[in-house]
């Protein structure tokens, strides 16, 4: 897992490693990170550095300084540098007449229009870790007539550095370079961000445990359940599964099928809608009631299954059965409405809660708002159950506050359907004995893998993203040497 760091966490550690550095060293190491990329950039998009021209937007901080730096490190490559200052009065110093001793060009934001027309790569150092609210007007008229490719100095200007939220006019970097650690807004916002590249300014040891932490391949691969030689259909764990209604049958059938693709083992169904998932899914043992289906070692909830009396007493009988549980959609939707629900219980079996927005919005009384992450954390505390908070970024959180985001490599899972996929493989990993937590994170994973795998490019249907879980789950251990052997 990767650690992602907050603003104030970030601040705090630069404090401390900035007592055993000379003056200005970070700054200057930040700025050559910056320049390396730049080039880099450059290289790509114009087919040449030497000779190419840079245009730095400068703001009144240090996001400025390191802007102006790299401008003076590139001038050395020799490119032709022209910074845009917006702040003149507290641009930063050293580095401006570092830029003016490599013989770059400062100009003021009336000229901005003109000198942008002419650029090979913008370098946006309007704003960095010290940012509030959207782009102030100058920079935002500038930000709008720019057409080159940008590279944002720590993060794309205008974006909320730990919320990733954008309230009004914002850059849209194609890289951002980020400094020591990766923050919040890196992986809420990767729309803006771009390719986020890491430099390494020897922050590391002084930053502690992450704020969040981004799942990746070797997690999901390290954790995703395979059989052994003494396995057999029963000691995989046996994920039930009650969800559908006559009206919703199909979310049973995807649910269903999803926890079928997810593990090998054996999957239970429970509801109305038996027949069509054993129509579909003849490896499943279909049932019309919870208390008919025999033994489970977990339970998803929801998905189609109505807000009625049956739904309601569904789920009451899956959270007394002692087993972990994923609940979503109507089950979500049927906690909100009746909290006594939550009494019947057992407090020590764990509890995956899965809403997208709104259904959060009913659970919890108020909209997860700006900062997803404190709504999903403060959720999974008030609940004691891990909180899966849906979106273009899935954020999971534990009841004792760690919190694990997916960064999502598109938007092909905003269509119907998607997230009964998600819960069903959420509620096989938990069959097998994976802790919640990091069922719920491992899940979220390979379901975005799935739909970018099945997706290449064009639009699919959750169906699509269910048949593509088995390669998601090869794709991942691909990448996990242990993974390959078996
Ligand atoms: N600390 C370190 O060791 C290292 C730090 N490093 C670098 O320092 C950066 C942080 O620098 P910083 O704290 O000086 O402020 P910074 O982000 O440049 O903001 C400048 C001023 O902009 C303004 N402003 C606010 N919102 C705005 C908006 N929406 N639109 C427009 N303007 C806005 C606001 O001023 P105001 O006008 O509100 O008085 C604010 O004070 C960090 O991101 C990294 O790049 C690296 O060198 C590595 C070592
Ligand atoms: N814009 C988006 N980008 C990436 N993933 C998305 C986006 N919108 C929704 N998703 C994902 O798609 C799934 C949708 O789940 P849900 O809203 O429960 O749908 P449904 O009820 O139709 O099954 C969730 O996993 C969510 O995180
Ligand atoms: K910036």
């Amino acid at each position: 897992m990767r650690g992602v760091w907050t603003t104030e966490r970030v601040r705090a550690a630069e404090e401390r490693l900035m007592l055993r550095t000379r003056p200005g060293a970070l700054m200057q190491r930040a700025a050559f990170g910056v320049s390396v990329q730049a080039a880099r950039m450059l290289s790509e998009h114009a087919g040449r550095v030497a000779a190419s021209r840079v245009v730095l937007l400068v703001g009144g901080g240090n996001n400025g300084g390191d802007a102006l730096w790299a401008g003076a490190y590139l001038r050395r490559r020799g490119v032709r540098v022209t910074a845009v200052l917006l702040a003149p009065d507290r641009t930063h110093e050293e580095g401006l007449a570092a830029l003016r001793r490599a013989g770059g060009h400062i100009v003021s934001v009336e000229a901005g229009p003109e000198v942008l027309a002419e650029a090979d790569l913008v370098v946006d150092g309007i704003v960095g870790l010290s940012a509030r609210g959207g782009l102030r007007a100058e920079a935002a008229e500038l930000a709008d007539v720019v057409d080159a490719p940008v590279l944002a100095v720590d993060l794309p200007s205008g974006t909320d550095p730990d919320t990733g939220q954008v309230h009004g006019a914002a850059v849209r970097a194609d890289v951002t370079v980020t400094f020591g650690a990766h923050k919040p807004v890196h992986v809420l916002n990767p729309a803006r961000c771009g390719h986020v590249r890491f430099v390494d300014i020897g922050l590391a040891g002084e930053l502690g445990e992450p704020d969040l932490r981004v799942v990746e391949a070797a997690d999901a691969a390290a954790v995703w359940p395979i059989p052994a030689a003494h396995d057999d259909k029963y000691t995989q764990g046996v994920t039930g599964v009650a969800a559908g209604s006559s009206a919703y049958a199909g979310a049973a059938v995807l649910t269903t099928g999803a926890a079928v693709r997810s593990t090998a083992g054996m999957v239970r169904f429970a509801g109305s809608a038996a027949e069509a998932v054993r129509a579909r899914w003849p490896e499943v043992i279909a049932t019309g009631t919870v208390t008919d289906v025999g033994r489970v070692q977990s339970w998803v909830v929801g998905p189609g299954l109505g807000t009625g009396t049956d739904g309601r007493e569904t789920v009451r009988a899956v959270l007394s059965a002692g087993v972990p549980v994923c609940v979503d959609a109507d089950a979500v939707n049927l906690l909100a409405g009746t909290p006594e629900l939550l009494d019947a219980r057992d407090p020590d079996t764990p509890l995956v809660l899965t809403p997208h927005a709104r259904e959060f919005e009913r659970l919890v009384g108020a909209e997860p708002g700006d900062d997803r992450v404190a709504a999903a954390r403060a959720a999974a505390r008030r609940f004691s159950a891990v909180v899966l908070l849906k979106g273009h970024n899935t954020v999971v959180a534990d009841p004792d506050g760690r919190v694990l985001v997916t960064v999502p490599r598109g938007s092909w899972l905003a269509t119907a359907g998607s997230g009964d996929v998600l819960s069903g493989m959420i509620g096989a990993l938990l069959a097998a004995g994976t802790p919640p937590w990091t069922a719920a994170g491992v899940g979220a994973y390979v379901h975005a893998e799935a739909a970018a795998l099945a997706a290449r490019g064009a639009p699919i249907s959750s169906s699509e993203v269910l048949d593509a879980i088995p390669d998601a789950v090869r794709s991942v251990r691909a990448m996990s040497p242990a993974g390959e052997r078996v």
